[in-house]
C-alpha cells in the first residue's frame, strides 16, 4: 500500500492541510491506498506551476510537444500490469478492462499527437490595401480536468493528451474515489521528459479544491467528466472568469430493438451494453426498448445470458461482473430496485445485494432486469450507473422514438434494425450526441463524445474535441 502525495511542478509535496484520506478496495473494503486532502491553497500552488511552466511549453515546437507526449504513452504502456492491478484495486474492474483501460490510456494521448502538425490557422484576404488577415489557433494556457471515478485513468489521459499536445498546461483533479492510478502519471511524466509543472496532479474534495481550481482567473479552460449536478455546479463557478468549460456528464442511454432486428446480435450487444464494467459507463445500456412481436423470443435469450453472469473477483478471467464502486452507489441500487417495485416493475432476475461467501466484504450486487415497466417509471429516467436494466415494449415507431427522446439526457442510444428507411429515421429524430447503430455502446477516438441536453456541453474526441484545447487569435496585418 502507497501513501501519495501532491504532484505539483514536477515534485511530490504533503498537502498544506497534512490530512490524508484513505482509497478502500470495492471488493475487499481493505485500504489499497492513501491521498493527500488537498485546500484551495494547494490548489493555487499547482495553478501557479501550471501557469509559469505553460508560458515555456507553448514555445515548444508541437512536433516536439507530441515526441515527448509520444514517450509519456510509452511510459503507460511499459507499466500497464502495475496500473492495471491498481486500477482493479481502487475502482473494483476487471482486471482484463483495466488493462483495456490502460492501452486506452496511452492511445488517447497518441491520438492527440497525430495532431500536432495539423493545428491550422487561415490567411483572409483584407477589404483594405496591402493588408492581410491572419486567424492563428493558440494555446489556452492552463487548463484544469476534473475526472470521474468509472475509467478514471482513461478520463484522464483523454484529457492530458490534447491539452499538452495544443501547448497548455494542465492540472488533473481525480475523483476521491480512484485517484491512484492518475496519480502514478506523475513519475512517468517525469520520466518522459514532460517539463515540471506542465502537468499537475492533485487530489482534495471536489466542493473545496475542485472548486478552487475552477473558479481561479489562471483558469482558462474546464474539463469535466462527471455526474450532471457537479457540472452544473462547476459550470456556475468557472462562469466567474468566463474560463472555457467542456462537460461530459450524466446518461440513461436507450436500447432499441425493431422487429427486423438481427436478435443473436441485438442480445449480445444489449447484455455488454449493460453489464460492461458493473454498468458504471456513461454510454450503457439503460432502458430497453423491444418491439412487441420479438419480445418473448428476445427476453428468452437475453435473460438465458444474463443469468449466466459470473459476479466475483475482479482478478479472475472467470469473472464477468465486478463490485460497484462504494457502499453509497451499492444503496442507490437497491433504493432504485426498491422504488420500481413500488410502481409496479417487476424482477425477472437478481434485485439484490449479494451475501455469503466471498461477498461478505465489497458492495457486490446482482444483474438484475425488471420487465412491466412503463415510461412513467423513476428507473426510466433516474440514471442507474449500475447493473439494473428495465425494459418496456413498444408497437410503433412513433411511439419508441417517443419514448427514447422523453428524457432529460441525451448522450449516446443504441437502435438495432436491419431497414435502412428507419436507421435515417432515427438518425434525424433522435435527441442524442453519440447513436449506435447494430451494435452496443464504445466510442472511438476520433469520433466525437458529445451530450446533449443534461449530458454535457462541448463534447471531446476527435478533431472537434482537440479543437477546444485552442483559441483563436487574429491578426490585421498591414503593410501598406
Ligand atoms: N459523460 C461521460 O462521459 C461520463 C459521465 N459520468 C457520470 O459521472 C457520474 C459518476 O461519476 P462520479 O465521480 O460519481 O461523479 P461526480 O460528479 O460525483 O464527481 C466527478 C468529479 O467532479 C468532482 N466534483 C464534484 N463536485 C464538484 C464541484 N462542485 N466543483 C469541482 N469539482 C467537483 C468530484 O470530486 P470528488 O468526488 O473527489 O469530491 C470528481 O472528481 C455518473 O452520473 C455518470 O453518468 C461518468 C463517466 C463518464
Ligand atoms: O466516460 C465513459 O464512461 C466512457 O466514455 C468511457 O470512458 C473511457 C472509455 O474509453 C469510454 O468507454
Amino acid at each position: 500500500m502507497k501513501n501519495y502525495q501532491l504532484f505539483i511542478n514536477g515534485e511530490w509535496r504533503e498537502s498544506v492541510s497534512g490530512e490524508t484520506a484513505a482509497v478502500i478496495s470495492p471488493s475487499s473494503e481493505v485500504v489499497v491506498g492513501t491521498v493527500q486532502k488537498g485546500t484551495e491553497a494547494d490548489a493555487l500552488a499547482a495553478l501557479k506551476a501550471a501557469e509559469a511552466a505553460q508560458k515555456l511549453w507553448r514555445m515548444v515546437p508541437a512536433r516536439k510537444r507530441a515526441d515527448i507526449m509520444r514517450n509519456f504513452a510509452v511510459q503507460i504502456r511499459t507499466n500497464k500490469s502495475r496500473l492495471a492491478e491498481l486500477l482493479v484495486q481502487e475502482q473494483g474492474k476487471l482486471l482484463r478492462v483495466a488493462e483495456i483501460e490502460v492501452e486506452a490510456t496511452a492511445s488517447f494521448i497518441e491520438y492527440a499527437c497525430d495532431w500536432a502538425r495539423q493545428i491550422e490557422g487561415d490567411i483572409l484576404p483584407s477589404d483594405n490595401p496591402d493588408e492581410q488577415i491572419w486567424i492563428q489557433k493558440v494555446p489556452r494556457g492552463v487548463v484544469v480536468a476534473i475526472t470521474a471515478w468509472n475509467f478514471p485513468l482513461a478520463l484522464a489521459g483523454r484529457k492530458i493528451g490534447p491539452a499538452l499536445v495544443a501547448g497548455n498546461a494542465i492540472v488533473v483533479k481525480p475523483t476521491a474515489e480512484t485517484p491512484l492510478a492518475t496519480l502514478e502519471l506523475g513519475d512517468l511524466a517525469n520520466k518522459a521528459g514532460i517539463p515540471a509543472g506542465v502537468l499537475n496532479i492533485v487530489t482534495g474534495p471536489g466542493r473545496v479544491m475542485g472548486n478552487a481550481l475552477v473558479k481561479s482567473p489562471i483558469t482558462k479552460m474546464v474539463t469535466m467528466t462527471g455526474s450532471t449536478p457537479a457540472g452544473q455546479s462547476i459550470f456556475r463557478a468557472a462562469s466567474e472568469n468566463l474560463a472555457h468549460v467542456q462537460l461530459e456528464l450524466g446518461g440513461k442511454a436507450p436500447f432499441i430493438v425493431f422487429a427486423d432486428a438481427n436478435l443473436d446480435a441485438a442480445v449480445d450487444a444489449a447484455v455488454h451494453s449493460r453489464f460492461d464494467n458493473c454498468g458504471q459507463v456513461c454510454t450503457c445500456n439503460e432502458r430497453m426498448y423491444l418491439h412487441e412481436s420479438i419480445y418473448d423470443e428476445f427476453m428468452d435469450k437475453f435473460l438465458g445470458k444474463v443469468r449466466r453472469l459470473k459476479v466475483g473477483d475482479p482478478m479472475l478471467a472467470s469473472t464477468d461482473i465486478g463490485p460497484k464502486v462504494n457502499r453509497s452507489e451499492l444503496e442507490h441500487m437497491e433504493y432504485l430496485v426498491a422504488k420500481s417495485l413500488e410502481e409496479g416493475a417487476r424482477i425477472a432476475t437478481g434485485g439484490k445485494r449479494m451475501t455469503g461467501a466471498g461477498f461478505d466484504k465489497g458492495f457486490w450486487f446482482e444483474p438484475t432486469v425488471l420487465v412491466d415497466v412503463t415510461q412513467d417509471m423513476t428507473i426510466i429516467h433516474e440514471e442507474a450507473f449500475g447493473p439494473i436494466l428495465p425494459v418496456v415494449k413498444f408497437s410503433s415507431f412513433d411511439e419508441v422514438i417517443g419514448y427514447a427522446n422523453d428524457c432529460e439526457f441525451g448522450l449516446a442510444a443504441m437502435v438495432c434494425t436491419s431497414d435502412m428507411k428507419t436507421i435515417m429515421r432515427c438518425n434525424t429524430e433522435l435527441e442524442f450526441g453519440e447513436i449506435y447503430i447494430n451494435r452496443g455502446h464504445g466510442e472511438q477516438h476520433q469520433g466525437f463524445h458529445n451530450g446533449y441536453k443534461m449530458s454535457g456541453s462541448g463534447g471531446e474526441d476527435g478533431k472537434y474535441g482537440f479543437e477546444q484545447y485552442l483559441e483563436k487569435k487574429t491578426f490585421y496585418v498591414n503593410f501598406a
